[in-house]
Parts: C-alpha cells; structure tokens; sequence
C-alpha cells in the first residue's frame, strides 16, 4: 500500500496474500497477519489474492447473473423481495434506500435457506422474521443459476471464516474466537447487483449506484467486474476507488466488527459510482453472525490501541447515530435491512411500519 506521509491517507488499497495465511511456513502466516492488522488500521480495505476461488467459476456466477437480469421485468418480479416477509428475492432499479435515497441499481438477496418461523409467539423479537425460505428464478428460465449461487455462498463462507480467525489473531485473541458466532445459524447474506449505466435509466435520488454506507456484518467480501466503480471513504473524508483487479476479491469490515473493537478497526464508508455508458455487476457476500448472536465489545492490546491513535478520527458521511451497534446482532439486521427495504416492511409489517414512522 502507498501512504501519503503528511496525511497518512492511504492512495491505494493493499492487496493480500491468501496463500500466505494457508501455507504452514509460521512466518508467512504472521507475515500475513501483521499485513492484515495495517490493512484493518489504515484503510479498512484490502484487495485479497490467491483466494482459491476458482476463476472460472466465479467467471460462471457472473454468466448467470447477467442471465437473470437480462430477463422482462414481470419475469424477474415473479420473485420480488415484496413477496418474502423475509426479505429475499429480487428487488427492481430504484426500489432500494441508502442514505435516505433511491439507489441506482436492481438485485437479487440472498440468506441461509431455513424454514419460517412465522407466525411468531408474541415473545420472539421481531428479527425472527428474518429466517425463512429463499426465493430463485425458474431453473428453466437461468440453467445452473441455484447451484452456481450455492457453491459460491459456500467457498465465500470458507474464506471468510478464515479472514476473520486471521483478525481474531490480528488482535491477539484466540484463532477460534469467533467460532461460536459463526456455524450452523450463522445469518451470512449474498447480494448479485445490476447496477445500469447513467444513460439507460437518468439518474436519479443521489446519482449514485448505492449510496455512502458502511456494512452491517462483520466482514463482506465482494467481486466485481472489470467496470469499477466502488469507492471508499479515507479518513480525512475523500474518495479513493478500488479499481477493479480481475480475480481478486476486495475485502471490508462491517459495523460489528467495529462494535466489537470499540471502533479501532472502523468499518470504511464506501459508495458506488454510477458508470457513464457501461452497466456493472458486483457479488458482495457479507459474512454475518447468527441473529441471537451477542456482540461483545472487548480491550485490544495497548500497543494495536497506539497503532490506531496513530490517527487522526475517521471522517464519514454516515451520520453515527445510523450506525447498527446494538448488542445483540439481530437487531442490528432487521433495522438495516427495514431501513433499505422500506416498501417490503410496509407491506408485510404495516404496524411496525406505522411505529417507525413510514407512511405508505
Ligand atoms: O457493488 C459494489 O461494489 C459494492 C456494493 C456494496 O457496497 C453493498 O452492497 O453493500
Ligand atoms: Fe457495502
């Protein structure tokens, strides 16, 4: 990574070795490891190589969506995210808020298929809603789309865990102590995003594909194709792009990791811009921990406390009184997920919807 030395703002993102943290030499790991925390302390970002994600599948996941959005919108509608109380499925341009606006971009959301809990004893939290089944195109209509999405959820989870027990050691805890968060329950999302270029659709609402934001999870891992477009917020509050580098999968901290650190690994404000002729496609997987799951907030050692005081504050243009940091992580997904899925929240839960203070 190059920092500039007055401001010590970083003027591109580190890329990581993957193959490092897997070898068995001890120092590579470490190697890795350290590069990981200044990754975590400067920028937030980092580009990560060597994932082991194989090219050409990732090349076919991409096929497919395209595929799908490529589809008449009635067709793409038959599985709106209207129609989930569980908020999965397709969600069409101009529907989704960030930032209080209109995103430019259409998408697809997905989460662990699991049963409904619905309707819900009166003592369950709301969030509960949250697990259910999802929703996937006639495999007639896209062939292979389900089981091209499955098999990439899977390997994105793998190498996710894997990051996050290399920050659990970045921060000197136990490589294992974020296992009981994760497993079975966890409630990992994956988003396939359209985002159209300026002149098909006019732009709109912020002008923006998605609007400043930081992630709700504990880390997201996205790919993207060659368009670019992503930008992240620096410290002193510019806009740095993360330029699209083939193969690689561009890594961030979400808002619980944040939590978890008492803010000194912060979760970097990013944005997407819309591209001037040329539509994009982007797969973020954001790795997330199972609803009821407790998010602790824990004292990093003093010299990474230091590191980070090293400095100055993180400027952002996501106001803190938005930021999702309520202890127990569920509630922290309903509220990001209600807030940018307004109509879906109306529809399937007009009394809280009423509360919240959404007319529609
Ligand atoms: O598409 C991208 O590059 C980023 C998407 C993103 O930030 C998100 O969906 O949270
Ligand atoms: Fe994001």
């Amino acid at each position: 990574m190059t920092i500039d030395s007055n401001a010590r703002e970083p003027l591109s993102l580190p890329i990581l070795d993957y193959s490092l943290l897997q070898s068995n030499d001890p120092d590579a790991q470490s190697g890795f490891i350290s590069e990981l925390r200044s990754a975590l302390l400067d920028s937030g970002f980092f580009y990560l190589t060597n994932h082991g994600i194989p090219l050409q599948e990732l090349d076919s996941l991409f096929d497919v969506l395209k595929r799908f959005f490529t589809l008449p919108l009635e067709i793409k509608e038959e599985i709106a995210m209207e129609k989930s109380p569980h908020f999965r499925g397709y969600t069409r341009l101009g529907e989704e808020i960030t930032d209080f606006k209109a995103d430019n971009r259409e998408e697809l959301d997905y989460a662990p298929e699991r049963a409904s809990l619905r309707p819900l004893p009166a003592t369950s939290p709301i969030y509960q809603n949250l697990h259910g089944p999802n929703q996937w195109p006639d495999e007639a209509l896209v062939p292979g789309f389900r089981d091209g999405v499955l098999r990439f959820q899977a390997r994105a989870n793998d190498v996710a865990l894997a990051i996050m027990s290399a920050i659990a050691r970045s921060l000197e805890l136990s490589p294992r102590f974020f296992e009981e968060a994760f497993g079975e329950k966890s409630h990992n999302r994956l988003k396939l995003v359209r985002y159209p270029a300026a002149g098909e659709t006019g732009v709109q609402g912020h002008g923006l594909g998605v609007g400043p934001h930081k992630d709700g999870g504990y880390l997201t891992m996205l790919f993207q194709d060659a368009v670019g477009g992503l930008q992240i917020q620096t410290r002193m509050g510019s806009w740095l792009s993360a330029t699209p580098i083939r193969g690689t999968a561009v890594i961030n901290i979400g808002q619980q990791l944040e939590r978890l650190t008492k803010r000194v690994y912060v979760s970097t404000t990013h944005r997407v811009l819309t591209h001037s002729h040329s539509e994009r496609f982007s797969v973020p997987f954001f790795l997330c921990p199972h609803l009821d799951a407790v998010i602790p907030e824990i004292d990093v050692p003093a010299w990474i406390l230091d590191r980070a005081r090293e400095h100055h504050e993180w400027t952002s243009d996501v106001p803190t009184r938005e930021l999702l940091q309520r202890e127990v992580y569920g509630e922290n997904a309903w509220r990001g997920i209600t807030r940018s899925h307004v109509g879906v929240l109306c529809k399937h839960y007009p009394e809280e919807a009423k509360r919240r203070g959404y007319v529609h």
